[in-house]
């Protein structure tokens, strides 16, 4: 403690709450954080998982290091026993200080994938082996030529009977597989998504297991082309792959056949619900929110940690510099997405218990829950990572020119999380899925059908119907997160309205589902994102009501109102068009956002200590927790390999000779 700097420790100590107490209730319990803590040290005093700064390396050293390392993770979480899936990604993520890595594919899509879509006798051929690391595979699904719309994929698998084989091609450019990771330089198998073809019929997509490199040699077989498609935004680590299938191979037994089925005279049989597949989808998009919660969260730690050591500017002429997080201007940055960053982490506990009770439902064979959970999940994944995406870069610049440098940690955040925005679900995409789905429940619930869930207040469309502000009270109530809660609900309600409307007017004008469904898609998106903020601000106020201690419950308060209010001046015009909100209430609200802000001030730095992020996992030499940034900037710019003497000589060679000439 005597090394602390003394504003950070001031911070400590005039916090209104106990942060253990919090870090438990983010954790789930003490027992829970007691655990992380021991699994995080197990990596961090471990010699094989010393971390060398990325920044400094090239990128095939990183390739390198981050493949030696998942080796010996594998090896080590057998040796630690720890076989819990929580605790094998927490593991996991320390292993590699939250980058991600080459194994990324294998344990979460290829595993996965196999565990969802393999018959018993497939999984008793593959599972092991793939468990054993003897098979390494990856996820082959977007082309050149598609992403988004699967079902234009050109990729080829077509059964020869005589044979009992599937010939596996890309017959044009734009089917070449292109991104999956650890394509690249890592699998060996490939699980490959292509049209299926048995006795001259089209069956659409299917999954089938390829191999793709030798087994004993790790060289590309026969009719295989594979690579690395080059440096990307980020994942450095990543090798993510290209691969060419030119009448390639493969037996009958290599299609996924849990559901649906190739005889071995062709015919094809299909699977009992197209439902079946969407679980793996839904599981991921759900640990998506949560990764929102963690990159906002670390940013936030980094951005609040470092605004209260950093001083800057006159406040009062003849005063000492103040710490930068006494400007009202740097606390309205960081603070609202302190508050997001909270939310998030409660929408992301609600996302994965709600996956596992669902889940629990359709091994009953009820699916009845199934397109709420779908929609729910595309829409909160693009919703959290979209603010998280854009909150990050707002953490960086707050930080002013060292956020700037690697060492803040917040250009690998960064480059790190923004790709959610894209993978697993375009963003735009989700929010028209999840548009499709409100579309369909407000149309359902105009005609009768009594609604459940987060889309139950649909049912209520009539009582719903803002009225003009002149003729009745004013709804919302800035001081009460219930009114607050209501208001987003009728804005959700209402704008799901305007959406539906467009669409039917569209329609009126006779052109096609499709064109009308295009023209109307600004009013989709919108009624998507308004849903999915309603529900993001009713989870966080119905957490509250989880909180026994009166501390951490009045600063979690503070937070959920800040989140509440600064949404509502986001969106100001949908709330006064909606009749919410009258325009005096709107400086109100500002006035009360800064109150807020004051409020917040003297627990920030315990609400980012909250998260508990140990120094070796933050990887931030702007957020360290004991505030000495200068020193460490100092020590870390020295490693720099521009520094190195054989640099030197570059000046000597090209620029010394120009002496002489000019
Ligand atoms: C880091 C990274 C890792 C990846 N890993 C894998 C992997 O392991 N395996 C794999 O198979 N793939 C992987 N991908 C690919 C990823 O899944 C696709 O990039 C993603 O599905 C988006 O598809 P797209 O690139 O074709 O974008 P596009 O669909 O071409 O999107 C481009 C633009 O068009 C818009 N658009 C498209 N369709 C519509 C529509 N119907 N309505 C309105 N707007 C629309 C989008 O909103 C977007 O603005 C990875 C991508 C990245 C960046």
């Amino acid at each position: 403690l005597a090394a602390m700097n003394p504003d950070i420790c001031r911070e400590r100590e005039n916090a209104t709450f106990n942060t253990e107490t919090l870090t438990n209730m983010l954790d789930g319990s003490a027992e829970k954080t007691r655990r992380r803590r021991e699994i995080e040290s197990l990596v961090i005093n471990d010699p094989d998982f010393q971390h060398d700064d990325p920044n400094f390396m090239s990128r095939s050293e990183r390739y390198d290091a981050a493949v030696k390392k998942s080796s010996q993770m594998i090896m080590k979480l057998r040796d630690y026993g720890i076989s819990d899936p929580e605790e094998i990604y927490f593991y996991k993520r320390c292993v590699h200080r939250g980058f991600s890595e080459p194994l990324d594919l294998h344990l979460g899509m290829f595993l996965t994938t196999l565990l969802n879509q393999a018959s018993p006798t497939q999984l008793d051929t593959f599972f092991t082996p793939a468990w054993n690391l003897e098979i390494v595979g990856t996820y082959a699904q977007t082309e050149l030529g598609h992403g988004t719309h699967i079902r234009k994929l050109e990729t080829t698998a077509t059964y020869d009977p005589s044979t009992q084989e599937f010939v596996l091609n890309c017959p044009t450019v734009s089917s070449i597989k292109w991104w999956p990771g650890g394509l690249g330089k890592t699998s060996n198998h490939a699980i490959v998504l292509a049209q299926l073809y048995t006795l001259g019929k089209c069956h659409g997509l299917h999954a089938f297991i390829v191999p793709i490199r030798c087994m004993k040699t790790h060289q590309p077989l026969p009719g295989v082309t594979v690579g690395d498609i080059g440096p990307k935004f980020g994942f450095e680590e990543v090798d993510n792959g290209y691969l060419k299938l030119e009448n390639v191979r493969i037996p009958r037994e290599n299609m996924l056949m849990k559901y649906a089925q190739v005889e071995p005279d062709g015919s094809y049989l299909k699977p009992p619900s197209d439902k079946l597949t969407y679980g793996t989808m839904v599981f991921i998009r759900a640990m998506i929110v949560g990764e929102s919660a963690r990159a906002l969260s670390k940013s936030c730690t980094i951005a609040i940690r470092y605004s209260a050591v950093r001083h800057q500017s006159e406040l009062r002429p003849g005063e000492p510099e103040p710490q930068i997080l006494d400007y009202q201007a740097q606390q309205y940055k960081l603070f609202p997405l302190l508050a997001a960053a909270y939310a998030f982490t409660f929408v992301g506990q609600y996302m994965s218990d709600t996956y596992h009770r669902i889940t629990g439902h359709i091994n009953q064979g009820d699916f009845s829950q199934l397109p709420e959970l779908h929609a729910l999940a595309a829409g909160l994944k693009a919703f959290t990572t979209w603010t998280a995406n854009a909150g990050i870069e707002v953490c960086r610049m707050a930080c002013g020119g060292h956020g700037y440098l690697c060492c803040s940690g917040l250009p690998d955040i960064y480059v790190t999380f923004t790709p959610t925005c894209t993978y697993e679900g375009e963003n735009t995409v989700m929010m028209l899925q999840t548009a499709r789905f409100l579309v369909k429940c407000y149309r359902q619930a105009r005609e009768g059908q009594q609604l459940s869930g987060t889309v139950s207040y649909l049912n209520e469309q009539q009582r719903l119907q803002p009225q003009p502000v002149s003729s009745r009270p004013t709804v919302v109530n800035i001081n009460d997160l219930a009114s607050l809660v209501e208001a987003y609900k009728l804005r959700a309600a209402k704008l799901v309205e305007v959406a539906a409307k467009s669409l039917q007017g569209e329609l009126q004008r006779s052109i096609s589902q499709e064109d009308a469904w295009n023209n109307s898609s600004i009013e989709l998106v919108r009624a998507s994102d308004a849903h999915c903020h309603y529900v993001v601000v009713e989870l966080f106020a119905a957490k509250l009501s989880e909180i026994s201690d009166t501390a951490v419950h009045s600063v979690l308060n503070t937070l959920a109102l800040l989140y509440a209010l600064h949404g509502i001046t986001l969106n100001s015009g949908d709330f006064l068009q909606a009749g919410l909100l009258s325009v005096p209430q709107l400086s109100q609200i500002t006035q009360r956002i800064k109150a807020l802000l004051v409020e917040i001030r003297p627990n920030a730095v315990a609400l980012v200590d909250s998260f508990d992020y140990n120094d070796e996992m933050l990887n931030s030499v702007l957020g360290r927790y004991d505030g000495n940034v200068y020193e460490s900037m100092f020590e870390w710019a020295k490693r720099s390999p521009l520094n190195r003497t054989e640099v030197h000589e570059s000046y000597y060679k090209y620029m010394k000779p120009l002496r002489s000439k000019l």
